[in-house]
């Protein structure tokens, strides 16, 4: 470049504009790193603006500061441990126009800050944080990007939890390959199938792990018949898919807590399903044309059995699901829904079409052949001809685990053409165009949104046991204020974050409005909480469930008004998708827990995260007058069984 265009002005401001954000971003990401979690202020693709830009580079320490009048931000810095008190209005941030993504980091969360005598040192809490002893959802990473990564995974072993759910037992990095069609989709991974070709017998090599090569035993868990029961209709189909999957989530846990502590064989999702299945635990099972009460465009399911419990697509392994003419005596047999899984899908940014493969011929386990006119395909050939809706479900890769697939049901399409075509392997396939039916909703678009976003090179998260894996969003909700949501799906059981805050006595009533607004009591569980740990009893197992005497236990009132992380943006619903659990760890004294959020269900990206806060005035089961009882508040969480206030 010639020397002299370096004294351009235009080519000066521009650096100068380049340099101000830069500054700006890295501030910005210095505060939230230490306070915000992977907190994200503003909404997709919203930075701060220019203006914005220099007033954080000009702003000295110890010093407020305003955005537009509106977001007062008061920091300090001491040393390099920054410490953030902040507080925001009520009120909308605007997203500018020439605005730029925060870059992302990973990043600490904090804890309460309990009392000292407790051991607790407030001073040091942001630079050594403290160890929570549950797990987080681990990201799992393709062994390719495991050896890119030069830094170890530094996981500190910690005790084993006094009270604590071992939910890292929930997750683990599931067993099964990588799902290329709906028939090599195996559900039982221990039936034997005929194979082509053996595989050669694999000879030990060194550094091979012993638990890998046990085989492992297979055990028979039955249900506690006088305690489940199917959702009843009277419920609603809200409520009856919300108790059938919590229900499915419930075994499912403690299947794999089982599993895990008596070595048996895995796929506790199979397991709890096939047992929900044989004891005719699943609603919507009769085959119906069009929607499944219930079941909201945009829902996602993390197992295929789950769309089975549900009634949304009943075979556990073909893509396509169809009522067959002899079983209800019709004349035709016509399709009710398919999977699109990956590899059949068109790749194009149209998220109204869907170019759909056909079924048979290409399964691992039998030899390669053209597909035939008959059962699925027969079935999507008459709805086409009928002009009939098909409900279709997409897949997407799941962010946290390379070898699992997310499955979102996309709503209502139409069959408008199908045509024959040559697959890879030569042998012949039959297409078909669908078209989502227009009116609906797009369950798709913000997937592929996501997607893309996932697309930027990431620093890999050592996650620490403590630390945020979601990318939470604090966004501008209208009415309610601020909330709080994740860019990320969320499986149900995943831990979401800690309450953070100041720890009070149940007797400090000197509670102001704003103390109130921002206080965590632990005043009730709900019945929900009660349903969603069902999973032991379910299984003929001693009753060790919470009652609600319990709670008088728990004196325990976080207040995050003056410092907190982002579970300060989690409103209230009385139709929730998180829950909260006292987690003791670090102290042992039972009256101090911490209070973890976990997810109820599972959240699809950009959902509002909600807890319910209970009625705030005496919990359920609880004589007398609860010593923190505030004035209730009108609600408008808008869900349909909106108790009023809260
Ligand atoms: C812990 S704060 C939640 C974050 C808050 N929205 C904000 O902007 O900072 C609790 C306050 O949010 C508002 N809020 C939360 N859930 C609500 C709901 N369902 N209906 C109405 N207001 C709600 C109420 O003002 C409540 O006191």
């Amino acid at each position: 470049m010639d020397a002299s265009a370096l004294n351009d002005p235009r080519l000066k401001a521009l650096m100068e504009e380049e340099r101000t954000k830069a500054l700006a971003n890295e501030f910005v990401a210095k505060l939230t790193d230490v306070c915000w979690d992977k907190c994200i202020t503003g909404s997709i693709g919203s930075s701060f603006s220019r203006s914005e830009a220099s007033r954080f580079q000009q702003a000295p320490p110890d010093t407020n500061l305003e955005i537009d009048g509106r977001l007062m931000v008061e920091y300090s810095l001491r040393c390099d441990l920054v410490s953030l008190l902040f507080t925001m209005e009520n009120s909308k941030v605007e997203a500018e126009t020439d605005v730029q993504p925060l870059e992302r980091k990973p990043l600490r969360s904090l804890a309460p800050m309990l009392p000292t005598t407790f051991g607790y040192d407030v001073e040091t809490q942001s630079a050594y944080p403290m160890l929570v002893f549950v797990m987080p959802f681990r990201r799992c990473f393709s062994s390719e990007r495991r050896q890119q990564s030069s830094a170890p995974m530094k996981m500190k072993q910690a005790p084993v939890p006094l009270k604590a759910t071992p939910i890292s037992m929930a997750f683990p990095v599931p067993q099964h390959e990588h799902e290329t069609s709906d028939e090599d989709y195996e559900p039982f991974p221990n039936q034997k199938k005929p194979t082509l070709q053996k595989p050669p017998k694999r000879t030990r090599q060194v550094g091979d792990c012993d638990a890998g090569n046990i085989k492992r035993r297979s055990i028979r868990r039955s249900l506690n018949k006088d305690l489940v029961s199917c959702p009843s209709t009277s419920e609603g189909p809200s409520e009856s898919v919300e108790v059938i999957m919590t229900m499915f989530d419930s075994l499912r846990r403690r299947i794999l807590q089982l599993d895990e502590k008596e070595d048996a064989c895995r796929r506790a999702d199979l397991k709890a399903g096939t047992l929900m299945m044989q004891n005719g635990l699943r609603i919507n099972n009769l085959k119906i044309i069009g929607p499944v009460p219930g079941v909201e465009i945009g829902d996602i399911f993390f197992f295929r059995i789950e769309m089975c419990i549900v009634g949304l697509h009943a075979p556990a392994m073909a893509g396509i699901d169809y009522i067959c003419a002899k079983n209800v005596g019709k004349d035709e047999t016509l399709a009710v829904s398919i999977i699109s899984s990956g590899g059949y899908e068109n790749d194009d940014d149209d998220t109204d079409v869907l170019v759909y493969t056909g079924q048979g011929g290409n399964s691992r386990h039998k030899e390669k052949h053209d597909q035939k006119l008959e059962r699925g395909n027969l079935a999507l050939m008459n709805s086409m001809k009928k002009k009939n809706l098909i409900r279709v479900v997409r897949s997407a890769q799941d962010p946290f685990c390379n070898s699992s697939k997310i499955y979102i049901y996309d709503g209502l399409y139409k069959i408008e053409d199908s045509w024959m075509d040559k697959a890879k392997n030569g042998f012949s396939v039959f297409k078909y165009k669908l078209r989502r039916e227009p009116g609906q909703p797009d369950g798709i678009s913000v997937w592929k949104m996501i997607e893309k976003w996932n697309r930027i090179p990431q620093q890999e998260i050592t996650v620490s046991q403590k630390g945020a894996y979601l990318n939470f969003e604090v966004f501008w909700t209208g009415d309610r204020g601020w909330g709080l949501r994740s860019w990320d799906p969320i499986r149900a059981g995943a831990f979401i974050c800690e309450y953070a805050g100041h720890v009070m006595d149940e007797l400090h009533t000197n509670m102001d409005d704003k103390e109130h607004e921002y206080a965590f009591q632990a005043s009730w569980f709900g019945y929900k909480v009660l349903k969603w740990n069902l999973g032991a009893e379910l299984l003929e197992e001693v009753s060790g469930n919470v009652t609600t005497e319990s709670l008088k236990k728990l004196p325990i009132v976080i207040s995050a008004k003056d410092s907190g992380n982002v579970a300060r943006f989690l409103n209230h619903s009385c139709s929730p998708n998180l829950l909260w659990q006292p987690v003791q760890y670090d102290h042992g004294d039972d009256s101090y827990p911490h209070i973890m959020f976990f997810a109820m269900k599972h959240i699809p990206p950009m959902t509002e995260l909600t807890y319910d806060y209970g009625t705030r005035g005496t919990p359920p089961g609880v004589k007398g007058e609860f010593p923190n009882a505030c004035k209730l508040k009108p609600c408008l969480c808008g869900s349909t069984n909106c108790r009023g206030s809260f």
